[in-house]
């Protein structure tokens, strides 16, 4: 098990972000994470990466509890969780070349910064963008570089918090299979917040549905996208047109087949 919460907890003065949560991700899995804004998903985010502490419960990485470690073991555990920002031209120091961006955390991971542009192959981009700074790229080419860095540093688990909601239409869908395509050789897991529930479909493996700060409902993607349990799951499928054949329509029938395919 890559991550484990258990009744995890997040107050801000009277208010409850978190409110008893209980979520886990094995090594390889695709989570998606869905609800509403200000339901709570990108304070979960914070206590699983370790930047706020919970205000009761736990979080364990590859076992092991993050509450109560020392500085450095806690550092060397929080290079197992990584996050990707929504928009990567702010995450991205404007000041520092591709070259610099990526060698910054191999540094830090102990890596030979000589493997920067074996960096860069694994995340689609060539070597002739090494000298450019985040401004001369595109808004995909600057996620890759994000993702390059996140990387970097060896994760078990990448959080991504809306990866591709600011960019293209065209561009998203090659973010996605980027991600797909380095899932598919590796054991890396993601938990992904997105509004997307087409993205959800495409790629999550189990999605977790939040709602005033619990999760409502948990399930094989499949299982919670055909036939949501909770009234609010039902809700948000039917605010997207298509994504779900109507009540009275037989999903086997070929509008219904076609309505789901064009989301493939
Ligand atoms: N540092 C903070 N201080 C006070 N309240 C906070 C703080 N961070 C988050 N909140 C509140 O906690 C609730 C959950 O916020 P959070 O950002 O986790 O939601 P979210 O589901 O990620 O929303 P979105 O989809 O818009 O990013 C909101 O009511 C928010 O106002």
């Amino acid at each position: 098990m890559i991550l484990d919460v258990q009744q995890l907890v997040k107050t801000f003065g009277s208010h409850t972000a978190v409110a008893g949560v209980d979520l886990n991700i094995t090594a390889g899995e695709v989570h998606a994470l869905v609800g509403e804004s200000g339901s709570g998903k990108t304070t979960l985010a914070r206590c699983v990466l370790g930047l706020i502490p919970p205000t009761s419960g736990t979080v364990h990485i590859a076992g092991r509890p993050l509450a109560g470690l020392r500085r450095k073991e806690l550092r060397r555990l929080r290079h197992q969780v990584q996050i990707v920002f929504q928009n990567p031209y702010a995450a991205l120091n404007p000041r520092m070349t591709v070259r610099q961006l990526i060698a910054e955390p191999l540094r830090e991971a102990g890596r030979p910064v000589t493997d920067v542009t074996a960096e860069l192959e694994r995340v689609g981009l060539p070597a002739t963008v090494l000298t450019r700074y985040p401004h001369q790229l595109s808004g995909g080419q600057c996620q890759r570089v994000a993702i390059a860095r996140a990387l970097a540093v060896g994760p078990s688990l990448l959080v991504l918090d809306e990866p591709t909601s600011a960019l293209d239409v065209s561009v998203q869908a090659q973010i996605l299979n980027l991600l797909l395509d380095l899932r598919e050789h590796s054991d890396l897991a993601f938990l992904l917040i997105t509004h997307d529930l087409g993205v959800v479909r495409h790629i999550a493996d189990r999605v977790s549905v939040m709602l005033h700060g619990e999760l409502v409902e948990t399930g094989p993607t499949a299982q919670v996208l055909d036939s949501p349990q909770h009234p609010y799951t039902r809700r948000l499928l039917d605010a997207v047109p298509g994504l779900r054949p109507p009540d009275d329509t037989p999903p086997s029938t070929p509008a219904a087949a076609t309505a789901q395919g064009a989301l493939q």
